[in-house]
């Protein structure tokens, strides 16, 4: 095992990493990985096996737990692919060397891998598909790149011996003495703070950090993975809490904002500052004391973001690290905070979260707070030229991006061309592959080394293209792309599972409506559900998407039941899907997870049956959503209930008894009161949100004062507060007058007198 001793030797010389592809039979392949890291001198304890079994004494995570590895370094990582290689577990254990490491992939022999079905392509096979229909090119192109790229040594073992395929040694110039960056003239934080920075960059992003010294300023801090821009915010919050000022660090979990506690520790130590921290009663807390170095004696410490967004204890300055993992309501909560941080990865092994850009980015910009960027792109924990970097951004597109925004700035609905793009087109066209992956990620707020996987060998999924061409290049370029999932036509069985509440994988639309629904043929009729739409930002409302939906409809007409859509909905977004034709059937009666918006989907049918399938959830939907409205999404965005509301195909009756016109009516003169019984009321108000007969009787505030208070049953406060009325009487009254209005476009004749009785 010479060659993974020159590996390492090679690794540590020039602070890069290097992989080591030992290709073969299981057993032979694990033997050789012992002592390949005998040779290399990486101890054990340096050592983390991802696979299905301890074969060497280290710590060892199976790969669906291998995110047990992120935020973490490792001298050296072997994953384990005998029995399955899952594309997120690649991607941690690549995140996870350490520069001078060594990163060792077990495989089957190249030649033979790309063909055989593992256990992760079981996970890709959604029904009615088997795992026989998953395709091969996600490994193929896999084996491709480990080929090609520079740093990766493969050798093939079996029984007739080692062979070396290729040796992957660079022969790199030795790691130049890294210069100390040097410390800023005018800088508002302490001198050791410039001292402690470990690169250039992360001089800049401390010094933006300055500005947080101040209220109304907001900090946006992007980087690719492990550029150190935790610890930039953790040597910032330091000073701030020197100074006396109380920071409130928020973070998914605790443990990805520990890099900034720990960089605030060792500055209190280096200025020899009086500190404590993480007593019982307050974990994850420094309280600095007042002393004669000038400190004035301040705090940082972590809140979970559900209590971070409360601010308690009102904070002087918020610092949201991994910005990109929240949703976009809690990161605007935030901005309530005098002056906030965001730290976002954007480049991340384990996957690209764009939520930040692609939702928040604009409201950052609506608000007051004057936005400082700053990008940071050195790496620290190993050389800029690391060619594994290069190897496992490319493999996994990791960097993939939409085209320059002039390569498509000319672009017309007139002049592009509507292109089916099948997995060989993609894999032939690395440039078109880049666009378009890069164009889908950006419809999304997490895009992981398996959507690749998913969008190259997946049996359900296709994509679908609008392409700009210019005098360069034939393929042209993305403009936008349309990610589809085939779902429906499901056998009895299938459906009686979903229907008991088995998980069937993929399905979104029949699953909703067979399992929350109750409507055990909904998996019968056959439809493509769009998983993801982006237009590039550069030509956007110029009607691509609406063009690409048309392309879409006209190309499937004859072979669906239906289109779907479900997604986390905002007003635009419904009015887009409405506009091009969809019909709301439901809203998810908890918010998503990631996006932290209720879900909409939305169906527009092509036949017969598919017709039958949306009409009776339209209607279903239309008799339940008074209900659902006034409980589980009582905090539903009302300009997304509005919109939800408009978009149903269907007319909601409205069966008012006498008695209840009576009590409506009674309501506008202050004879009668709406909590006597809010039904009528509420009916009144899906009525005329859904099919209103004059769309323009009420304004938009009473529109949304309809829904706050009759269809959500806010208190009366809160709704005066929330739509700005300069008294709780007012907004009473505003009602009165919202309601007479409605009883005046929707009462017979002889509730128009009832109500003339008291007006
Ligand atoms: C299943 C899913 O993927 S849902 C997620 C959809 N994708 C995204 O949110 C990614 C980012 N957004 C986009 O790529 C685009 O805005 C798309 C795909 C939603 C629309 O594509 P476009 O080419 O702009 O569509 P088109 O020009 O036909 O229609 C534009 C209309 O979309 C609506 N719209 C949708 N989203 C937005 C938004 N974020 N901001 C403003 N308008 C929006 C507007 O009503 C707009 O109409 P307007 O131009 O009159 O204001
Ligand atoms: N100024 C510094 N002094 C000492 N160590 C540092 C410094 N900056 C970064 N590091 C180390 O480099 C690694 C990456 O830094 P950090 O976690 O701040 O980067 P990041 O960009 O936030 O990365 P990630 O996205 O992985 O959290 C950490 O192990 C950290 O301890």
């Amino acid at each position: 095992m010479d060659l993974a001793r020159s590996l390492r030797a090679e690794a540590r010389r020039s602070n890069e990493r290097r992989v080591l592809v030992l290709a073969g039979d299981a057993d032979r392949t694990r033997d050789r990985a012992a002592a390949a890291l005998d040779a290399a001198e990486i101890p054990r304890e340096e050592t983390t096996v991802i696979g299905p079994d301890g074969f060497l004494d280290c710590e060892r995570h199976e790969q669906s737990r291998a995110s047990e590895l992120l935020g973490r370094t490792r001298s050296a990582v072997v994953l384990d692919c005998r029995d399955e290689l899952r594309p997120n577990a690649l991607g941690t254990a690549v995140g996870a060397v350490d520069g001078g490491g060594l990163l060792v992939l077990l495989t089957p022999l190249l030649a033979e891998w790309p063909e055989r079905c593992d256990s992760f392509d079981g996970t890709i096979a959604v029904p009615p598909f088997g795992v026989e229909d998953v395709t091969g090119h996600f490994r193929r192109r896999l084996v491709e790149t480990l080929r090609a790229h520079r740093g990766i040594a493969i050798v093939s073992v079996d029984e007739s011996g080692d062979a070396v395929e290729k040796r992957g040694l660079t022969d790199p110039p030795p790691r130049r003495p890294t210069q100390p960056p040097a410390p800023p003239e005018d800088a508002a934080f302490r001198p050791e703070t410039y001292d402690a920075c470990l690169t250039d960059d992360q001089v800049t992003a401390v010094r933006a950090f300055e500005r947080l010294r101040e209220a109304g300023n907001a900090v946006v801090v992007e980087a690719d993975r492990g550029r150190g821009k935790s610890s930039a915010a953790g040597l910032a919050a330091a000073n701030l809490a020197l100074d006396g000022r109380d920071v409130l660090v928020t973070a998914p979990q605790y443990r990805s904002a520990a890099e900034v506690f720990a960089r605030a520790t060792a500055l209190f130590e280096t200025c020899d500052i009086t500190f404590e921290g993480d007593r019982e009663d307050a974990p994850h807390e420094l309280r600095v004391a007042g002393d004669d170095s000038g400190s004035i004696g301040g705090r940082i410490r972590f809140a979970k973001p559900a209590a971070a967004v409360e601010l308690p204890g009102d904070p002087d300055a918020v610092v949201v690290d991994e910005a990109a993992a929240l949703p976009v309501r809690r990161l605007e909560s935030l901005l309530d905070a005098p002056a906030v941080a965001f730290t976002t990865t954007v480049h991340g092994y384990e996957g690209a979260g764009r939520g930040f850009s692609v939702r928040f980015r604009d409201r950052l910009a609506e608000s007051d707070r004057a936005v400082t960027d700053v990008t940071m792109t050195t790496p620290i924990r190993y050389a800029d030229a690391d060619p594994v970097e290069a190897w496992a951004f490319r493999a996994l597109l990791l960097d993939a991006r939409p085209p320059v925004d002039q390569l498509v700035a000319d672009a017309t609905p007139e002049t592009v061309r509507y292109r089916r793009l099948t997995s060989a087109d993609l894999l032939a066209d690395e440039h078109l592959l880049r666009e378009v992956f890069g164009l889908l990620v950006l419809a999304h707020y997490r895009t992981e080394p398996a959507d690749l996987a998913r969008l190259l060998d997946a049996p359900n999924l296709s994509v679908r293209a609008l392409t700009a061409s210019d005098r360069q290049s034939d393929g042209g370029h993305v403009v936008a792309v349309a990610l589809l999932a085939r779902e429906g036509s499901l056998d009895a069985e299938t459906r009686a599972t979903m229907y008991e509440g088995g998980r069937i994988r993929g399905n979104m639309v029949p699953d909703v409506l067979t399992t929350q629904l109750r409507d055990e043929d909904a998996g019968v009729p056959v439809g493509q559900r769009v998983l993801r739409i982006a237009t590039h930002a550069a030509v956007r409302s110029r009607g691509f998407g609406s063009y690409l939906l048309d392309e879409v409809r006209a190309e499937f007409d004859d072979e669906v039941d239906w289109l779907g859509v479900g997604y986390g909905a905002t007003p635009e977004l419904v009015r887009f899907w409405r506009r091009n034709g969809f019909g709301t059937v439901h809203l998810s009666t908890s918010r998503n997870d990631t996006s932290g918006e209720y879900s909409a989907v939305m169906l527009d049918p092509r036949s017969k049956d598919g017709r039958a399938l949306a009409e009776r959830h339209a209607e279903w939907f239309l008799a339940r959503v008074g209900a659902v409205l006034s409980d589980a999404l009582a905090d539903c965005d009302p300009d997304v209930v509005r919109a939800a509301l408009r978009a149903v195909d269907g007319a909601p009756s409205l069966d008012l008894s006498d008695w209840e016109w009576r009590l409506v009516a009674g309501v506008p003169g202050g004879a009668a009161i709406l909590d006597t019984d809010p039904a009528p009321f509420r009916a009144l108000a899906v009525r005329h949100l859904v099919a209103p007969d004059d769309p323009d009787a009420l304004a938009d505030r009473e529109e949304r004062l309809l829904v706050r208070k009759v269809l959500q049953a806010q208190s009366w406060d809160g709704v005066t507060a929330e739509l700005d009325f300069v008294s709780r009487r007012q907004c009473m009254r505003a009602l009165g007058g919202t309601v007479e209005r409605l009883t005046r476009l929707y009462g017979e004749e002889w509730v128009q007198e009832e109500l003339d009785r008291y007006t």
